[in-house]
């Protein structure tokens, strides 16, 4: 099966776009395939180019399976194309090393996975810490409030001592959402941020997305949700052929 990307024509929002100054992420003649279980090759973009900068909410569509999540996961260098170059602010992430490319996605890329994985032993409260602990206890103490204020701010109030097992698929996703934005990022890179939400809190979820590009920051997110597309200020279709 032969699937190809295409970039659709920008869509801007009603509060219309900053200027865009240098772009925080270039994604520059992507080729992304995979062998199938039966030898077959599967693409999911062919020369797909495409960068994100202050103000840009870029929303990938595309079927189950179209390739959304290998795309995002190349985006935040966790996986590499078959050809073609991602930047962050300019540098070649494949030539990082694996613990500069770690320390930026905790720093300025807050990454969101679709399975909202988190760490069972831990508290709500220190599963949002998680990407604060490396910089030791004073920055852990520091960064609990704004921990909290994240967890109030998803209607996670209640839940800032719980243990994961007692949470819903909702509850988890937006725990992961607190997780992403703890060390306020410029980037937020999100897979199905929405899609266990109900309506009102899948509309608090699209709120917060806009409003961190409005205050400068830019947000690549993978989504079925329509309401998530027609917030965003672009869009990318992974489309087969
Ligand atoms: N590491 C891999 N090796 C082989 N095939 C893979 C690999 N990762 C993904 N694929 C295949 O690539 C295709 C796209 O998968 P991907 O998870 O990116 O799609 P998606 O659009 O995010 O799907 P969904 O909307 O269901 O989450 C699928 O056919 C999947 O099986």
């Amino acid at each position: 099966m032969n699937r190809s990307a295409r970039v659709s024509s920008r869509v801007d929002t009603a509060e219309g776009r900053r200027v865009r100054t240098v772009p925080d992420i270039v994604a520059e003649r992507l080729t992304i395939d995979f062998r199938g279980a039966d030898g077959a090759k599967v693409t999911i973009a062919e020369d797909l180019s495409f960068s994100l900068g202050a103000g840009d909410v870029c929303c990938l569509l595309g079927r189950s399976g179209s390739g959304k999540t290998s795309l995002l996961r190349v985006a935040a260098a966790m996986a590499a194309p078959v050809s073609g170059r991602v930047t962050w602010w300019g540098a070649d992430i494949q030539k990082m090393g694996d613990d500069e490319r770690r320390m930026m996605r905790r720093t300025r890329i807050g990454y969101m996975d679709q399975a909202a994985s988190m760490v069972r032993d831990l508290t709500v409260l220190e599963n949002v810490l998680i990407p604060v602990m490396p910089e030791g206890r004073a920055a852990v103490a520091a960064r609990l409030g704004a921990a909290r204020d994240l967890l109030e701010g998803f209607a996670l109030g209640g839940h800032l001592d719980a243990t994961t097992a007692t949470l819903s698929s909702g509850e988890r996703q937006r725990v992961c959402l607190a997780r992403a934005m703890i060390n306020d990022p410029s980037v937020l890179i999100l897979d199905e941020p929405t899609a266990s939400l109900d309506r009102g809190l899948a509309d608090l979820v699209i709120d917060m997305l806009t409003e961190h590009a409005s205050a400068g920051g830019a947000v690549l997110v993978a989504s079925h949700d329509p309401h998530v597309a027609e917030s965003a200020t672009s869009v990318i279709r992974l489309e087969t052929d």
